[in-house]
């Protein structure tokens, strides 16, 4: 017959695999999906209280896209609010896309792509510089460390003030870094106060792009650059055979209307800047030869892939998330509406992955634009 303390002790092995099968089990489920971001315990409705999310999702029922320009700026805003945590659960703190680099992580490559608005817009240590539609903050704590810049950002939405300024905070970088709620098509700042403007995926959502291209260089001062990476149609976009993916990725993306990107640089001229380049970062050879700019820091760096690849992170993990969401909504610490919007943007994934696969789509689509010097 076994001892007590064999006894005891083989109970209490069991247990312990118990408990520590549990736990694993809990952060698998519960734990971040990406390093730096938000546990899925956390997510809400941004500032919609909890309650009001399912009714507020009804808002993407209709097939259609919005259009009309002046409900844009709070149907993007509402957008936000019931997206950002689960962006920033699934995805980090930078909301946006870019070209894998061989041997680096998903991270990396995002800051890589981050950091070449450095370069571009020639950033340095005590520039006042614009982060228009900031997020929650990713790329500006980026551009602000590695440039010494002081970096003011402007977003609709008040709940990502809210996540930009807590990170600034954690980050120690609240004294470099500013966050602003408001409009970018009316922007809260004196005419000629920026040394230089930068905007990631995020002037997409402005319904002409010509009024945020405006209002952007109304705030530069004289002589100062504007870098933008934007998402565009490319010349090999059919409307008669590609119409439901641009469709797709316009309505689970909360865009007024995809633009073309021979579009971009006429708004740019149309409001008075001087075009200085134009490349789309999405193409393989340009890429590689963009990230010669961040010579310092990657000169081996060897040719980028499709940006789409970090989309296709599996059916599993999709699966994963789906489960997790469906849970916490149906115990109640997540609001209800959360499985829905998160089936839409597994929806959106796919659109976004079908749009790269084809070449008709890019969300990576750079210009660099000069605001004149006085004469
Ligand atoms: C620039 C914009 C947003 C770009 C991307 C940051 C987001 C576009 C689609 C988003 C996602 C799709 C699938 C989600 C997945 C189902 C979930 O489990 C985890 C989060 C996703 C991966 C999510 C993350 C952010 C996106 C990639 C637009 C709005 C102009
Ligand atoms: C896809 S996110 C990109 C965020 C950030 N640039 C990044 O890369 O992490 C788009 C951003 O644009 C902002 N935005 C959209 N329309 C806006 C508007 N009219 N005024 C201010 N910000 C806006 C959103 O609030 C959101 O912060």
């Amino acid at each position: 017959m076994d001892s007590p303390l064999a006894v005891f002790s083989s109970a209490g092995a069991g247990a312990l695999l118990v408990a520590g099968t549990l736990y694993c089990l809990f952060a698998f489920l519960l734990g971040p999906v990406e390093k730096n971001s938000n546990p899925a315990v956390n997510l809400s409705g941004g500032s919609i209280a909890a309650g009001n999310v399912r009714d507020k999702y009804e808002f993407r029922r209709p097939k259609e896209t919005v259009r009309v320009t002046d409900k844009v700026p709070d149907f993007v805003d509402t957008f936000y609010n019931l997206v950002t945590d689960i962006y920033e659960w699934g995805w980090g703190q930078s909301f946006h896309f870019s070209p894998p680099v061989p041997g680096k992580s998903d991270g990396e490559a995002s800051k890589l792509h981050e950091l070449m608005i450095v370069d571009l817009i020639g950033a340095r240590p005590g520039d006042r510089i614009l982060d228009v539609g900031c997020g929650i903050g990713g790329p500006m704590r980026t551009i602000a460390a590695h440039s010494g810049a002081n970096v003011v950002g402007i977003t609709i939405n008040d709940y990502q003030v809210n996540r930009a300024r807590t990170h600034n905070k954690k980050a120690g970088l609240d004294k470099q870094c500013d966050v602003v709620q408001g409009n970018f098509l009316a922007m809260p700042f004196p005419s000629n106060s920026f040394d230089g403007a930068y905007s990631i995926e995020a002037t997409c959502h402005a319904p002409k792009l010509e009024e945020v291209y405006a209002e952007i260089f109304r705030v530069l001062k004289p002589g100062a650059l504007y870098t933008s990476y934007d998402w565009i149609t490319t010349e090999k976009y059919r409307p008669e055979e590609d119409a439901e993916i641009i469709q797709g990725i316009e309505r689970g993306n909360a865009l007024p209307g995809l633009r073309s990107y021979s579009d971009i640089t006429a708004a740019a001229r149309e409001v008075g800047f001087e075009v200085v380049r134009v490349r789309d970062l999405a193409r393989e050879p340009t890429t590689a030869r963009w990230l010669e700019i961040v010579a310092e820091r990657d000169l081996a760096a060897p040719p980028a892939g499709p940006w789409w690849s970090r989309l296709k992170f599996g059916r599993i993990a999709y699966w994963r998330n789906h489960i997790v969401v469906s849970v916490l909504a149906a115990v109640g610490v997540a609001p209800k509406g959360t499985v829905d919007v998160h089936e839409m943007l597994c929806k959106t994934a796919e659109y976004l992955t079908k749009g790269g696969e084809k070449g008709i789509f890019s969300p990576m689509h750079m210009i660099l634009c000069r605001k004149p010097a006085e004469k």
